[in-house]
């Protein structure tokens, strides 16, 4: 799908950098066809000499030089890139926002012309080809934008077409924020491994497995959460005594209560950048 397309990835922090490793180790893109810039020198180099990708501090060249151009910076400072970007941004290019809470109509108002813009909320998994994505598309992406996008966040794990209007900020605050939630959990098992008295690497992998398997199960088989919890709870046994704990430490509603703030957060966010790109204010 992606053929011989050059994609462009503006910011190689932990999104930019992870999305390169996925898309190189995958195979979906070849080394030569990408180029990525930062403003960082010291974020470009590692990536350079690690995957042999054209590394520039320069967003302009990457723009110029790209079929498709992902933009992997922060939400705060997405208008000033964009801005300084815009004249080399036109309808033969796809537009991708990984931006956390950055509405398509906030770019759209900002760069004030039509552009096959496509917003999309990842997490970090895609590193180890285990992403969850969610994939809008804005007034003048088309179902092939559609396809090509697909096929880039498919290669580094799995993703979902979505209408943007009011679900993505529920996708950042669910499955794009959702990795930091799991990782607390896994350290609060292992540091409950190593109070029952487990060494601290033997409690973390077993923690980690343990929550792979889950979610292996879950996807292979297709069951509820619920019946695979019933599979695992024997008559008057280990597992019951430690989910009644975990419901009388209110487990689900602090898990639904860290989603609806961190979906929160990102309409905040959203609501920010509406009103500040709409005043052409691109400074955070
Ligand atoms: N970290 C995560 O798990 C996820 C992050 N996102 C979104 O991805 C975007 C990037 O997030 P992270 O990679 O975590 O941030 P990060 O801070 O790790 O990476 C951002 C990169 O942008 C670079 N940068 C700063 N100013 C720049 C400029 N003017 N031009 C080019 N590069 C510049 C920085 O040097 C840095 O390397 C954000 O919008 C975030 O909301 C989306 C889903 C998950
Ligand atoms: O915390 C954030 O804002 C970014 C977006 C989703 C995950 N990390």
């Amino acid at each position: 799908m992606l053929n011989n397309k050059k994609i462009g990835m503006i910011g190689t922090g932990n999104m930019g950098n992870a999305l390169i490793d996925g898309l190189i180790r995958s195979g979906a893109a070849q080394p030569e066809n990408i180029i990525c810039s930062d403003a960082s020198e010291r974020q470009l180099e590692p990536i350079k000499e690690k995957y042999q990708v054209a590394t520039t501090t320069n967003n302009i060249e990457v723009v110029k030089a790209a079929d498709i151009i992902i933009y992997a910076i922060k939400p705060q400072i997405m208008a000033s890139v964009l801005k300084e970007t815009a004249d080399y941004l036109d309808m033969s290019k796809l537009i991708i926002s990984i931006a956390a809470g950055v509405p398509l109509a906030a770019i759209e108002s900002l760069l004030e012309k039509d552009l096959r813009l496509i917003r999309v909320m990842p997490n970090v998994a895609v590193a180890v080809r285990e992403g969850a994505t969610a994939i809008a598309a804005g007034g003048h992406a088309d179902q092939d934008d559609v396809k090509l996008t697909m096929a880039i966040f498919d290669s580094v794990g799995k993703s979902i077409f979505i209408k943007e209007n009011y679900l993505m900020d529920a996708i950042t605050g669910l499955s794009g924020s959702g990795p930091a939630y799991i990782f607390m959990i896994v350290d609060a098992l292992a540091d409950a491994g190593v109070k029952v008295g487990l060494s601290r690497n033997d409690a973390l992998v077993l923690a980690s497995q343990t929550i792979l398997g889950a979610a292996k199960l879950l996807l292979e088989t297709g069951d509820h959460p619920g019946q695979l919890k019933d599979s695992v709870t024997s008559p008057g046994g280990t597992a019951i005594a430690g989910l009644h704990t975990l419901e009388k430490g209110g487990l689900r509603t602090t898990l639904i209560n860290a989603v609806e703030a961190a979906t929160n957060r990102s309409r905040e966010l959203g609501d920010a950048m509406i009103k500040n790109f709409a005043n052409g204010q691109t400074q955070p």
